[in-house]
């Protein structure tokens, strides 16, 4: 009897947790160690609040936002030892990270109109990721894909998070420890507290506190649970 090939299904990934507990850091790794593609959903929050810094559009006034949101085209490249962000063909990497896209990138990302064609973005870039696809952000295993097939929630202490990011910014923009503290923390919680798809742990996510992990220690971690999961199928 002939046995037919044995095809691995895509595995799709989804890592959700608030600024700083290692997301980005961990997925690019995870996904290559293991042959994944990898989509990072704050950088396309992060370039449609660019794009409305650049055309002047005022970020406060969410019917605003809503009216423009589907003029540019945000395009995502997802190979995790490359990842790329262009709006309208323009390389917008260096661009989204300053302090004035971070300070409004929470105002833009709670606009519903933006929310339903990002998530929409999302789930096509998904859809067409052969091999698998491990995607982070805030809401992909409750809202973007629900139907994961593994969803991990990563947590890190105020400070531990703070400390890492100030660690960032040093030399290049504000590095006080307790401002950027306070900043993230404003962000969590206007990332928390909006009403569409706010940032939250699905509840058949697993948890992980990053607080006291060194960063291989999280992407051994979450390489085992993929496996896990992998061997299952
Ligand atoms: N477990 C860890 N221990 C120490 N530093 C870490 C850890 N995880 C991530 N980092 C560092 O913290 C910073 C923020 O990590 P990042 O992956 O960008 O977080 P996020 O995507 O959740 O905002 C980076 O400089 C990264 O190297
Ligand atoms: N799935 C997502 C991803 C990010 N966002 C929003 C909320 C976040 O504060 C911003 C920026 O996300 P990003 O992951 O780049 O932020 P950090 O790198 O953690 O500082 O985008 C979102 O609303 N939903």
């Amino acid at each position: 009897m002939e046995t037919a090939p044995r095809t691995v299904p895509a595995i799709i990934v989804a890592i959700d947790g608030p600024s700083g507990t290692g997301k980005s850091s961990t997925s690019k790794a995870v996904a290559t160690a293991l042959g994944l593609r990898y989509l990072d959903t704050g950088a396309q929050y992060r370039a449609i609040t660019w794009w409305m810094v650049e055309n002047g559009i005022d970020t406060a006034d969410a019917e605003a936002v809503a009216d423009a949101a589907a003029k540019p085209e945000i395009v995502s490249g997802t190979d995790p030892l490359a990842p790329t962000i262009t709006v309208d063909g323009i390389d917008v990497s260096g661009p989204i990270r300053t302090q004035e896209v971070t300070s409004k990138v929470s105002a833009v990302s709670a606009v519903p109109r933006v929310r339903t064609l990002i998530t929409e973005l999302q789930r096509s870039i998904a859809a067409g990721a052969e091999g698998g696809i491990l995607v982070e952000g805030r809401d992909i295993g409750t809202t973007v894909l629900p139907d994961a097939d593994l969803k991990v929630f990563l947590t890190a202490s105020p400070e531990a998070r703070a400390a890492r990011r100030s660690g960032e910014l040093k030399g290049k923009e504000a590095t006080d420890l307790a401002a950027t503290r306070e900043a993230l923390l404003r962000r969590d919680a206007a990332d928390s507290g909006r009403k569409t798809s706010p940032l939250a742990k699905a509840d058949d996510a697993v948890e992980v506190d990053t607080s006291d992990l060194t960063l291989q220690q999280v992407i051994e971690c979450v390489v085992t649970l993929v496996e896990e999961k992998r061997a299952l199928r």
